[in-house]
């Protein structure tokens, strides 16, 4: 069987194991249908904080936690409610070109009594094999009326040494920096480093960027339908006054993030929207 559910003391599915036959292997938490692990090649390929709040009382620090429908702070709480509620495992399979799971996230009391009072259907597929990982929504509007939203695949990777990362294929695009309060920046640099704190969203990107991890070590992110890429790492200060969040880890993790967060989308009753973001090691 792929997929094994693991159960806590009280009996609740506390994570899902999915594992193809190359031994590749995701967790996955129903609690925001978070991503906590990816195993591929023999190595841990994401960032999960030592001081990340498991239990479902928090969004999960680490990982691949979904934003939706709302990227940063707005009307709803920080990168809307996606990431801090519990998702329905919806099946599992084995295919040829991996193994798959499908969670569900659709309204209920407490999303329809948010100020985003809308019916949907988000259908979240999980295709792993054995040196990628493919993660797509498929999207409903179930309401009878037209909602807009923005999303993201907020993918913390792991390295060794923060020094050696390196993010390339954004030379001249467009960005905003949410750390210097400025917009429409122009990317200079062929191979981005963080060496402080970095928050910015570039807009409109290629759908192909090479993420260097280490020297011998690099993942490509591909992505259909998604137009920008968020770029985080808190560093020193910030990493201080975050509570599930370690002070020196900083040092061995980044975000580089898949979604369209940008100019939201807007979704008529009864149509569809899909996307995908695949993380391929090289
Ligand atoms: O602390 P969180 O709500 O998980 O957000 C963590 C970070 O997510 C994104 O990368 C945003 O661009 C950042 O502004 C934010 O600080």
């Amino acid at each position: 069987m792929p997929l094994t559910a693991i159960k806590d003391n009280s009996g609740k599915i506390f994570k899902y194991v999915l594992i193809d036959s190359s031994d590749s292997a995701v967790e996955i938490h129903p609690h925001g249908a978070t991503i906590t692990s990816w195993v591929a090649g023999g190595k841990q390929r994401l960032f999960l904080s030592k001081k990340a709040i498991l239990d479902g009382s928090k969004p999960i620090r680490g990982g691949i936690p979904l934003v939706f429908p709302q990227f940063g702070p707005g009307k709803l709480k920080q990168h809307g409610f996606a990431r801090d509620t519990v998702w329905e495992l919806l099946g599992y399979k084995d295919q040829s070109d991996g193994v798959k799971a499908k969670f569900l996230l659709s309204e209920n009391s407490s999303t329809l009594g948010s100020l985003w009072p809308y019916k949907f259907r988000l259908v979240y597929t999980i295709l792993l094999s054995q040196s990628s990982l493919k993660l797509s929504f498929e999207l409903k509007n179930t309401d009878q009326n037209p909602f807009s939203f923005t999303t993201l695949f907020h993918t913390y990777f792991v390295t060794s040494d923060i020094e050696n990362v390196r993010v390339n294929n954004l030379e001249q695009t467009i960005y905003d920096d949410k750390i210097e309060k400025s917009v429409d920046n122009k990317e200079t640099s062929d191979a981005i480093r963080f060496t402080k704190s970095v928050d910015r969203v570039y807009k409109n990107t290629v759908d192909e960027l090479k993420v260097t991890i280490s020297n011998d070590e690099s993942i490509l992110i591909t992505k259909k339908n998604l137009n920008d890429i968020v770029l985080w790492n808190p560093w020193a200060e910030i990493a201080k006054g975050m509570s599930d969040f370690g002070d020196e880890e900083y040092k061995t993790m980044f975000c580089a993030e898949a979604g369209s967060v940008s100019t939201p989308i807007e979704l008529q009753p009864g149509n569809d929207w899909e996307c995908h973001m695949q993380l391929t090691l090289q």
